[in-house]
């Protein structure tokens, strides 16, 4: 029986894939066949004890409803960064139902795709409250990959899910043509401003400063290589959000995360200007608009 299988064969799905495959034989399946070496059935996947799910946030809950079978006593790794719009639960939450908490991890960490695939360096974290899955699962990564290990998961879930947003942000900031100054100034209020978030839900302080936070948040607000952001510089040229999508071809998790952030600020009373801002802007708001009311407020 094959160890470690990958299930979702989007971007993220296939640079784990590769990056998996180099010290030992991993599987990889997803709804629709690919041609990808060591490409399986789910139900074969399924039969591995290590599986990394690289599917993305908004979709898992049904996902997990119509093909999860959990009797194996598999260890998981979750490798999205998102939190679900329609109730703001986090992954996490999501997947409790489902999988125990000790057999369970989280992938934080700047990690594009496209560099992982050609196996450029790149550091992560595996966040669980079980340091058992660490254990198990450090030795699969390449050694271009380093992985740290943290029990924070929340924080780590919330940077991850946060950042996404913030590269929106940034995207239009750079996409209105505001400069250097502007942008140093947006990710370093909206690191502040993610840890308050986190701090709401137990985060520890030091996800955020270390490479779940600001080191994916440097990374993806400050690069065309990230689909939020370029997300964001659609929305400065005044593109329509459905038209940005359907060019991008793949998930920008901060659209619905932003919905999700809005939604939790409002429900607990925590004060998320930027994330509030770029979740108007998404409905229609015009992204000047928007500018004037951040620096005034
Ligand atoms: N691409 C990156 O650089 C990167 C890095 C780190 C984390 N992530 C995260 O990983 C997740 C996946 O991103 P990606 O880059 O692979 O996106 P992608 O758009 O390239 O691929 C998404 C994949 O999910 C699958 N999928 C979507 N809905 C599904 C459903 N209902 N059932 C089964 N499969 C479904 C699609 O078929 C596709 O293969 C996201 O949460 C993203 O934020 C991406
Ligand atoms: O392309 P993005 O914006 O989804 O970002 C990808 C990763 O999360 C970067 O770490």
């Amino acid at each position: 029986m094959a160890e470690i299988a990958v299930i979702g064969a989007g971007k993220w799905g296939q640079a784990l894939h590769f990056a998996l495959s180099q010290k030992q034989e991993c599987f990889i399946t997803s709804r629709t066949k690919r041609d990808i070496k060591n490409f399986v059935s789910l139900e074969k996947a399924l039969e591995c004890q290590h599986l990394v799910i690289a599917i993305p946030a908004q979709e898992i809950r049904e996902w997990l409803k119509n093909n999860f079978i959990y009797t194996k006593g598999q260890k998981i790794l979750v490798a999205a960064k998102g939190i679900e719009a329609t109730t703001g639960e986090f992954l996490n939450e999501i997947y409790s139902d489902y999988v125990p908490e000790k057999n369970i991890g989280f992938i934080s960490g700047p990690s594009f795709a496209a560099e992982v695939i050609q196996g450029l360096p790149c550091a992560l974290v595996l966040n669980s409250t079980s340091k058992k899955v660490y254990d198990k699962f450090k030795p699969f990564f390449p050694d271009f990959i380093k992985v740290y290990y943290s029990s924070d998961v929340t924080g780590a879930e919330i940077a991850g899910a946060y950042k996404n947003v913030l590269a929106i942000a940034s995207g239009i900031c750079d996409g209105l043509h505001l400069g250097n100054n502007a942008r140093a100034s947006l990710i370093s209020r909206g690191l502040v401003e993610m840890q308050r978030f986190g701090k709401k839900f137990g985060a520890k302080k030091s996800s955020f400063i270390g490479l779940s936070g600001a080191g994916d948040l440097f990374l993806t607000a400050s690069s065309t290589l990230s689909r939020n952001y370029r997300v964001g510089l659609g929305l400065a040229k005044g593109e329509k959000l459905e038209n940005i999508l359907k060019e991008l071809g793949e998930v920008a998790e901060g659209v619905k995360t932003a919905e999700a952030i809005y939604k939790l600020s409002s429900e607990h009373f925590i004060y998320s200007p930027i994330a509030r801002e770029v979740k108007l802007i998404l409905d229609g708001k015009p992204p000047k608009e928007s500018l004037k009311d951040l620096i005034s407020d």
